[in-house]
């Protein structure tokens, strides 16, 4: 019988590459923190799991990674009970929508929630691994061999600012229509992705509903998304949905919050998605009472993990409501998460959203691979990747010379070694 009590747990804060990404808030930094968790189980069994890295996350994780020793992989259920002993400092949260975190809601428990995703996964890994199982068996069983997964396009710029330490790209430049369809088909030669995902809010929505035309022209029939981060008001979301009513798959969060969203859904047959106003369970009842979404993109990292996942997407089939992923910058860890829950869950209908395509740069020994678009359910134990600890080190040792400077994600401070003048737009924007 394999000893599944935790004997040792791992925090590896890294700096990972990122390009010039545009968003509403600013642009990418040139390296995003993110952190790697390993847990150690007295069998000597290494589980991985991957997490948002930035400072008031790493003040969670190393409390609860203390808490976590002597305690059983297995024991899923009483990670939850971890958490809630573990004190967030007021000032990292505030109950109103972040706007600045593109990711909705700022609560102390969305922050627990977040950094206990990290060690759930790599409890999982580690009890797949000591029973011989998939991450997916462990969740119930794949109901699919293979999960589909959208491009996910940026405006941005050819490089970081010149004088800023950076990695090179080979995307180049992509801040208008043609440069948006450009980078749709390298997407689509790389990878085989016959979803398109646009980031808006960027440019004046007439620039974006120009690329969008454009994509719907150089790709007919695929599906395609355009997701502002709530940069617009009900009345320009209203006008976009009927503009591209006829090619869009759907709208991602046009408006901020659950009553724009509402009003914004009564005006138009356009599905509205969301990652920004339906990010909690607690904001699940007045979202779908109202009728403000119609896919709701779940996000493992911040919703509690896979099982939580899984919980959200038996919600949104109650109610009919649409589930699809949602994506920040992640590394393979989170890409394998991703897939094994994905695999596992029946009414998941839309391509995911990933990020993966943008990191050049990863901690495992063999990335994961995208064929026509989609990622094949991993079947060994665990989550089936290994981790390089060479390369890890290398980029813990990049966050570990950084001054600081990089170690929180703020997008707004990137766009101002750019543009000095710069400020965070006050929403909504147009
Ligand atoms: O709304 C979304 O899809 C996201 O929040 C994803 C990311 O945060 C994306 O906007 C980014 O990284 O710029
Ligand atoms: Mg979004």
């Amino acid at each position: 019988m394999a000893n599944l009590t935790v004997t040792d747990v791992r925090l590896t804060p890294i700096l990972v590459a990122d390009p010039p990404l545009l968003n509403t808030q600013g642009v990418h930094q040139p390296y995003t923190p993110r952190l790697i968790v390993e847990v150690v189980t007295a069998d000597g069994v290494t589980g991985v799991g991957e997490t948002y890295g930035d400072t008031k996350y790493l003040e969670l994780a190393r409390p609860f990674a203390e808490k976590l020793k002597g305690r059983q992989v297995s024991d899923l259920n009483g990670l939850f009970a971890v958490a809630d002993e573990v004190a967030v400092d007021a000032s990292r949260v505030s109950e109103a929508v972040d706007v600045g975190g593109l990711r909705g809601v700022q609560t102390a428990d969305k922050l627990r929630l977040s950094v206990l995703s990290g060690f759930e996964v790599a409890c999982l890994d580690a009890l797949g691994k000591s029973l011989g199982l998939p991450v997916h068996a462990l969740l119930g069983g794949k109901v699919r061999d293979a999960v589909e997964y959208s491009a996910y396009l940026f405006y941005k710029w050819a490089e970081h600012p010149a004088g800023v330490r950076s990695e090179q790209d080979d995307w180049g430049a992509a801040l208008d229509p043609a440069g948006v369809v450009e980078q749709a088909r390298k997407f689509k030669e790389r990878y085989g992705f016959s979803s398109f995902k646009l980031k808006g809010g960027v440019f004046p929505p007439d620039e974006e509903i120009a690329a969008v035309r454009a994509l719907a022209q150089a790709f007919p029939g695929h599906p395609l998304r355009l997701d502002p981060n709530g940069a617009w008001s009900v009345g320009t979301s209203v006008k976009v949905a009927e503009e591209l009513g006829d090619v869009l798959e759907y709208l991602e969060d046009p408006a901020l919050g659950t009553p724009a969203m509402a009003e914004v859904a009564e005006r138009t047959g356009v599905p509205l998605a969301t990652n920004m106003c339906v990010t909690t369970f607690a904001e699940i009842k007045e979202a779908f009472t109202q009728g403000a979404v119609q896919v709701v993109l779940s996000d493992h990292h911040y919703w509690g993990g896979l099982r939580n996942t899984q919980q959200l997407a038996a919600i949104c089939r109650t109610f009919g409501v649409g589930v699809s992923m949602h994506s920040n910058t992640h590394l393979g860890i989170s890409l394998a998460a991703m897939t094994h829950v994905a695999a596992t869950v029946p009414n998941l209908h839309h391509a995911c959203d990933s990020h993966y395509p943008w990191q050049s740069e990863d901690v495992l020994t063999e990335r994961l691979v995208f064929e026509n678009g989609s990622v094949r359910v991993p079947d060994a134990p665990g989550l089936g990747v290994e981790l390089d600890r060479d390369r890890l080190a290398l980029l813990h040792r990049r966050w570990l010379d950084d001054d600081g400077t990089l170690r929180d994600r703020d997008d707004a401070a990137a766009m101002r070694i750019a543009d000095p003048e710069w400020a965070t737009p006050a929403m909504p924007r147009w």
